[in-house]
């Protein structure tokens, strides 16, 4: 068996269902990418301290605070060079930590300030994550990326992002999401989005269950008919610890449950954005000993100072979880991917299982 550390972490065949592409720059890219495009906002002006101010800005307690970081990232992809090379940055950063398979968002409508089409704007990221995978796998590292569109959910524009995600679908986009603050702007405002999602057989994803409670998981599901839950993780307000210990299920956790809703937690983020106090308090391990479907993922690197190893570790360290949990988290994130069946199976198969066996002994 080998020993469980970052380094072996990032051995492992990774699976990241859940990573935002403007919430996962380099630091020296965003500077360079402000230097070139004129932006004069930063709030620092090294590498290391923009890190800094990234990281300590997030951790705000609050999803709204949180997100106000994303206006000097998204500042800085406005162009098609810009987005050609976070998107690139991306992939190869993903590549290089092990992650294997991934499923990145980004919205599309906040990067058309200097005159780009949504059209435009998605042709330069898939140009950017396809160069991306090429380079790494020079390395001999392979990853591959499906793109998820992402419409803000307190915009007006869902429709026409799902209808920009159906035209990509054969081009590398394998899904749709709406993101932002949740208080206030609750799914069921994007049901023509969704429906039109669920009319034309595509999957979708929706950010509930983060800043806000059990309604906004129910409408996702039971109007807005989800295949992921993007947290999730107030599932728990529906869970009640009895008086012997036992946890008890309500109605709607029993149905997350029984239906295999994938729950795509994202440890760092939750306590930063407040969702849980510490990661001690997390609920992922209640919520796999429960037998969820749970999945372990980024968000936003980073804002959170962080990568799908560390993500992994952290768990390790907190809940004492060992090589098998974390191959499940893994199989549990490959069955939820949104490429079709038989590719999931082939890199479970093919790739997942035959790496973890290696690191299991
Ligand atoms: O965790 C999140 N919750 C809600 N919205 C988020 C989260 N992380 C990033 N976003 C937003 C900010 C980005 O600009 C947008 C698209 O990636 O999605
Ligand atoms: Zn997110």
């Amino acid at each position: 068996m080998t020993a469980l550390d970052l380094s072996a972490l990032r051995r492992a065949p990774k699976v990241l269902l859940h990573d935002h592409l403007d919430g996962g720059l380099r630091p020296e890219t965003v500077l360079e990418l402000a230097r070139d495009c004129g932006y004069d906002a930063l709030p620092a002006d090294t590498a290391p301290a923009l890190a800094k101010w990234f990281r300590e800005a997030a951790d705000s307690g609050s999803l709204e605070r949180y997100l106000e970081t994303f206006a000097h990232t998204v500042a800085v992809m406005q162009t098609p060079v810009g987005l050609e090379r976070v998107a690139r940055e991306c992939a190869e950063d993903l590549a290089a930590d092990g992650v294997v398979y991934a499923e990145v968002r980004f919205a599309p409508e906040q990067h058309l300030e200097e005159g780009l089409t949504l059209d435009e704007v998605v042709e330069q990221v898939l140009l950017g994550f396809e160069a991306g995978e090429s380079a790494a796998e020079v390395r001999g590292q392979n990853i591959r990326i499906g793109v998820l569109l992402t419409a803000m959910r307190h915009a007006a524009r869902s429709r026409e992002i799902a209808e920009l995600a159906i035209r990509f679908r054969d081009r590398g986009v394998v899904g749709f999401d709406i993101a932002g603050a949740e208080a206030g702007n609750p799914p069921s405002r994007h049901l023509d989005a969704f429906e039109y999602m669920r009319g034309s057989n595509a999957h979708f994803t929706i950010h509930a269950g983060e800043a806000f409670g059990l309604p906004s998981i129910h409408e996702a599901i039971a109007f807005c008919g989800t295949d992921r839950l993007g947290h999730g993780v107030r599932i728990t307000d529906d869970i009640t610890i009895g008086t012997d210990g036992v946890p008890v299920l309500g109605k709607l956790a029993n149905y997350v449950r029984d239906k295999r809703i994938p729950l795509e937690l994202c440890p760092s983020s939750n306590v930063q954005t407040g969702a849980v106090d510490t990661l001690e308090n997390h609920p992922f391990d209640l919520l796999a000993r429960l037998r969820f479907r749970v999945t372990v993922n980024t968000d936003n690197r980073l804002m959170s100072d962080t990568s799908m190893s560390q993500e992994m570790l952290r768990l390790v360290e907190t809940f004492g979880y060992g090589w098998t949990d974390l191959e499940r988290y893994t199989i549990n994130a490959m069955k939820s991917a949104f490429i079709p069946f038989d590719q999931r199976l082939q890199l479970i198969d093919e790739v997942i299982k035959p790496g973890f066996a290696v690191l299991v002994g």
